[in-house]
């Protein structure tokens, strides 16, 4: 399967600011990067980076610096399907295709797994985020597309809704957590075992379970 895997490479993770500098947050984001997509390689997908500038990967990258929703929805638009002229099949159907975002640092080959399996089942199957975000999804309607920033998962559930296509949330701890806010930094430090959380060992984190809940410190 497909899997577009959207990155920006330009301010990364500006929610980070306050506990990672600039070339931190570039180096974080990249490890995170690297480790899903060894998942999704690892889960049998065929990772294709859209990225807002030149990566350097062994994957294939297309650079588009438009903003995530556009960019995304071209890369939809553009994909090929199993026959017709016009992209689609020739009972109007396409190959699936997945959006899993690179900041699922918790992401592992057998969460991502169930997601493409949901997709089997629902014509697009969504790993909603904490907070109402999408993290992953994969669709096999021709004519869904995406609307991100907000309660995007309510908004895409109401665009599968509009469009016919049967909707099914896929409900993963690993695939709910996208690492946007410092507090989410504990995440990674409890469940990763990947380059990001390695690199955030190495940067000094600590788990501070000393009040309320688990946060990080830094050496
Ligand atoms: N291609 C592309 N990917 C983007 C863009 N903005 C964000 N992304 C990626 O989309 C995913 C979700 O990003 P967000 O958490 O919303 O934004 P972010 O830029 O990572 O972080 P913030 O600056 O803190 O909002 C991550 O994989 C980003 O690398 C964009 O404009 N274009
Ligand atoms: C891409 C966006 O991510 P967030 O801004 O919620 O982290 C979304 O999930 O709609």
């Amino acid at each position: 399967m497909e899997v577009i895997v959207p990155f920006s490479t330009d301010r990364p993770k500006s929610r980070l600011s306050d506990a990672l500098s600039p070339e931190e947050r570039r180096e974080f984001a990249r490890a995170m990067l690297d480790d899903v997509l060894d998942a999704v390689v690892a889960a049998g997908g065929d990772p294709r980076i859209l990225a807002t500038d030149a990566v350097d990967l062994d994957h294939p990258v297309t650079v588009d610096d438009r903003p995530l929703t556009t960019a995304v929805n071209a890369a939809l638009g553009a994909r090929l399907g199993t026959g017709g002229e016009d992209g689609a099949g020739i009972d109007g159907s396409l190959e699936p295709v997945a959006v899993v975002m690179a900041d699922l640092a918790l992401a592992t080959p057998a969460a991502l797994r169930r997601l493409f399996e949901a997709g089997r089942d629902a014509d697009v199957a969504v790993a909603p985020g904490r907070g109402g975000g999408t993290n992953a999804f994969v669709a096999t309607h021709p004519e869904f597309r995406v609307d991100y920033h907000g309660a995007s998962y309510l908004d895409h559930r109401e665009i599968a809704a509009e469009i016919g296509a049967d909707f099914a949330a896929v409900d993963s701890h690993r695939l709910g957590t996208d690492v946007d806010e410092p507090a989410d930094l504990a995440e990674v430090l409890i469940h990763g075992e990947g380059r990001a959380a390695t690199w955030l060992r190495g940067a000094g984190f600590a788990l501070d379970a000393s009040e309320g809940r688990v946060a990080v410190t830094r050496e």
